[in-house]
């Protein structure tokens, strides 16, 4: 079979088409987004007759919150907007939610290319009208202005959009990334400290699998990211905010590159992302997506621990930057029969075989196929025991 792009014939009756897509998107930092004099978000797409036209749709809590702000920007630079405030959280990630922005795209007219929509949100805002730009007219481009923790260092990097259905987080999804994502860390001023928690939890699930330096970061100044919110309200704040974004940033980008389409399905990015679809699906809305992933890593760590793959030292060591983070170590749906067909699921996400990342010391990771339900349930006892004994769950300032 030729390598080549074309239209290949065999002159039995059987044609073969062969083509490329290149994809390239691009992130970028830009701090004060939405001051008068930035012009990021109106130099993107292009001119309607009419004038610049955009659709923005705003999570509706951080239209609250910055609305004002936002609307007198696009009205300085002369933008017909129509803003669509959505609802969003973990609850509302479904298909109506998706249906309603669909909806609005419609109302508004939207060009084909030129006028790409911005959503401006958290992680569930961006996959869902991510899915729907990537579904409307088979392929609307968007910009993503991610403002929850979670958003800037993960959800807002690489090509996933989703959905959850029928009880299953992210169902039905594609990969459709952004043209561009804006990142502006002064929206997590106002992500209550819960939030920016949660999203601490995949930069740490990083950190283990891949960035022992960062873990050393997360471990040293956790608690001071908790208390600025990543504002860098101190000198020592700043400086821990940019390296630790930067950080998260570059190495979730690293991974997402070379296998945007997830052709390989053995993805270290995978970490804490095991158990925790079925447990977060199952606890909503009590546990957050990055919590679930948390309890998950809690869980595998001390699995790792077991098989030799890392020291007691380092698997307490993890536990207690987990509780320092103010992350949960252990979940009562931690339970053999949850467990089980969590990784049922999994497997058949994997296509057939575990592919379970595990940590090896801080910083590195294996894969394995042959976990047990035993050894699953040993480990649970265990991480049961250790999270309620030593590594209880620190919530502003007090045990939970
Ligand atoms: N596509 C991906 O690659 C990817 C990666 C990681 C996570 N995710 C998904 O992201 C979701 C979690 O994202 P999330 O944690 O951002 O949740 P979220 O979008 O639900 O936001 C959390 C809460 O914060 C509010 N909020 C948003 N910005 C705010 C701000 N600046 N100030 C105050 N409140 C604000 C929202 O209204 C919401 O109530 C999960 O569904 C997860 O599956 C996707
Ligand atoms: O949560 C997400 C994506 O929703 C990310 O943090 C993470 O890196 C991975 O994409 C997860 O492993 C989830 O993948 P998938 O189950 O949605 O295929
Ligand atoms: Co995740």
């Amino acid at each position: 079979m030729t390598e080549t792009t074309g239209l290949h014939v065999d002159g039995a009756g059987s044609w073969l088409v062969r083509a490329r897509k290149e994809v390239s998107y691009e992130v970028r930092v830009r701090d004060n987004l939405f001051r008068p004099d930035r012009s990021d978000l109106v130099e993107i797409g292009s001119d309607s007759p009419g004038g610049r036209r955009r659709v923005v749709v705003i999570d509706g809590n951080v239209d609250l919150l910055h609305g004002e702000r936002i609307r007198a920007y696009f009205d300085h630079h002369a933008v017909d907007c129509a803003m669509v405030v959505v609802k969003a959280d973990e609850t509302v990630k479904d298909l109506a939610t998706a249906a309603r922005v669909a909806e609005e795209l419609d109302r508004f007219g939207i060009a084909r290319r030129r006028e790409p929509v911005i959503v401006i949100g958290g992680g569930v805002l961006m996959d869902v009208v991510g899915l729907i730009a990537s579904l409307y007219r088979r392929g609307t481009p968007f910009v993503r202005v991610p403002t929850t923790l979670i958003g800037l260092v993960d959800a807002g990097l690489g090509a996933k959009t989703g959905v959850n259905f029928n009880g299953h987080k992210n169902r039905l999804g594609s990969y459709a990334p952004a043209e561009l994502t804006l990142l502006d860390r002064s929206f997590l001023s106002t992500v209550d400290r819960r939030h920016i928690s949660n999203g601490l939890a995949e930069i740490l699930k990083l950190a283990l699998i891949k960035d022992r330096a960062l873990f050393e970061l997360l471990a040293e100044h956790g608690q001071v990211l908790l208390r600025e919110k990543f504002q860098g309200r101190t000198p020592i704040g700043d400086t821990a905010a940019v390296a630790v974004l930067h950080a998260a940033t570059q190495g979730m980008l690293e991974e997402l590159q070379p296998n945007l389409w997830e052709s390989e399905l053995e993805r270290c990015l995978d970490y804490g992302h095991t158990f925790s679809p079925t447990i977060e699906m199952r606890a909503l809305p009590a546990l957050l997506h990055g919590e679930a992933v948390c309890v998950d890593m809690a869980l595998t760590t001390v699995l790792a621990y077991r098989r030799g793959l890392l020291s007691e030292d380092e698997r307490d060591r993890v536990l207690t930057v987990m509780a320092a983070l103010e992350l949960p170590t252990w979940h009562p749906l931690v339970a053999p029969d949850v467990l089980l067909q969590a990784l049922a699921d999994t497997v058949r996400h994997r296509d057939g075989q575990q592919r379970l990342p595990l940590p090896v010391g801080i910083g590195d990771v294996t894969f394995v196929n042959d976990v047990s339900a035993q050894e699953l349930e040993a480990a649970a006892v265990l991480q049961r025991e250790l999270s309620e004994t030593r590594f209880r769950r620190i919530a502003a300032g007090k045990c939970v």
